[in-house]
């Protein structure tokens, strides 16, 4: 695991959260483990105390971006109930998919997130150098992703838009508002990488050309709108209506949804899919939220609807974990990484 030795020392440092909390949430994920290769689990108690400890000067900024970027795939895979996605209930929509393989690919994924950091910290400056090294190690994420995972796809769109703005934060730590981050890798996605495959062939291109919508790279050339424009406000809202945590992220989620044309979902369950998911998502805001009984009962019926479909918003549920990283960043992270 030389994946995870920056955040090794963290270990045992959860003093400032609330403990029993933290005990809970350590069991929780520990039984959502069964059936992982057993030297996982030291990782991920790991990457979760780095939640709240990111106080310690030994970590470099590249180590404190990947943490981040990891611990944000975590939190979204746990995130529960989402529809017809993985979560502490279960696989929804998926058959080869399961929590415990969301945590080991996240895990895996550290290196690269670092190391894209470091790329950008480096060059220190959007050029089509840095695009193509990103793109490079974008690349090696997604192999590392898929020898892990014996093939799966877990993270493609994840490792996309988190590696972007992993890359895109360590460029300037001093301008780390979701909008400045988000900007910097629209800026970043627009260069072209000429090492990457024009197959044409994934998912992903295939409907867009089919439905003429945008996928996963557009949204990231265009500043990220799912997440800047309804996911990071409805957050916010959510949480000053006193949703609760847990409520104000799937709030989150579902505004993505509103909006937003995941490939994932097309690809499986055509236009008509993609128009119930949008639909199913605008009623269940429309009724409160998830922390109303109105909107839980909107929410179990979109959930009905997309296992029916075998839909899965699995771009969404990308993009919001590149929500969570974007809102740590925000509130967690500037003080620290201003004195790196
Ligand atoms: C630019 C790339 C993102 C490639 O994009 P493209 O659209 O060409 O390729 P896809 O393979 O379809 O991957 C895009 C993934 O992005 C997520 N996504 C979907 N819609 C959107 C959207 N509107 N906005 C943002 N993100 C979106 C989604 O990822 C999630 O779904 C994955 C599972 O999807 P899929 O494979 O379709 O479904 P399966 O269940 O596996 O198949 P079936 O069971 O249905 O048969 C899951 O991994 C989530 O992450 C899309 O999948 C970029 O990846 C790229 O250029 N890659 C090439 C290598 C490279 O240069 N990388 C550089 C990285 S910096
Ligand atoms: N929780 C999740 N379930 C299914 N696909 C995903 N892709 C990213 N996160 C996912």
């Amino acid at each position: 695991m030389k994946a995870l030795t920056a955040i090794q020392p963290h270990l045992g440092a959860s003093k400032n959260v609330d403990e029993a909390d933290s005990a809970r949430q350590e069991q929780a994920k520990k039984r959502s483990l069964r059936g992982v290769n057993e030297h996982f689990e030291p990782a991920l108690n790991a990457a979760m105390a780095t939640q709240v400890v990111f106080g310690d000067a030994q970590l470099s900024l590249g180590d404190r971006l990947a943490d981040l970027a990891v611990v944000a795939l975590i939190d979204e895979a746990d995130l529960s109930p989402k529809p017809g996605l993985v979560d502490r209930r279960g696989s929804g929509a998926h058959s080869d998919l399961h929590l415990g393989l969301m945590h080991a690919s996240a895990l895996a994924l550290w290196p690269s997130f670092k190391a894209m950091a470091e790329a950008a910290r480096e060059r220190g400056e959007i050029d089509l150098h840095l695009r193509e090294e990103v793109g490079r190690i974008g690349r090696e994420g997604e192999e590392e992703m898929l020898r892990v995972t014996g093939g799966v796809n877990t993270h493609r769109g994840a490792i996309w838009a988190l590696g972007l703005l992993s890359a895109a934060a360590a460029l300037n730590v001093r301008e780390l508002t979701p909008a400045q981050v988000a900007l910097r890798a629209a800026r970043l996605a627009l260069l072209d990488d000429r090492a990457a495959p024009v197959t044409g062939a994934s998912h992903g291109a295939q409907v867009c050309r089919l439905y003429g919508v945008h996928g996963a790279r557009k949204e990231a050339q265009l500043g990220f709108p799912a997440v800047i424009q309804q996911a990071l406000p409805q957050l916010a809202r959510s949480r000053a209506a006193g949703a609760g945590e847990q409520n104000a992220r799937l709030d989150a989620l579902l505004a993505i949804m509103t909006q937003l044309a995941d490939t994932c979902v097309l690809y499986r369950a055509g236009m008509a899919g993609l128009t119930r998911m949008q639909r199913g998502a605008r009623a269940v805001l429309a009724a409160g939220g998830c922390a109303s009984l109105d909107g839980r009962r909107r929410l179990r019926e979109l959930e009905r609807d997309m296992l029916h479909l075998r839909a899965s918003p699995g771009g969404a549920a990308d993009l919001l974990a590149a929500t969570l990283f974007l809102d740590r960043l925000q509130h967690g992270l500037p003080a620290q990484l201003g004195s790196l």
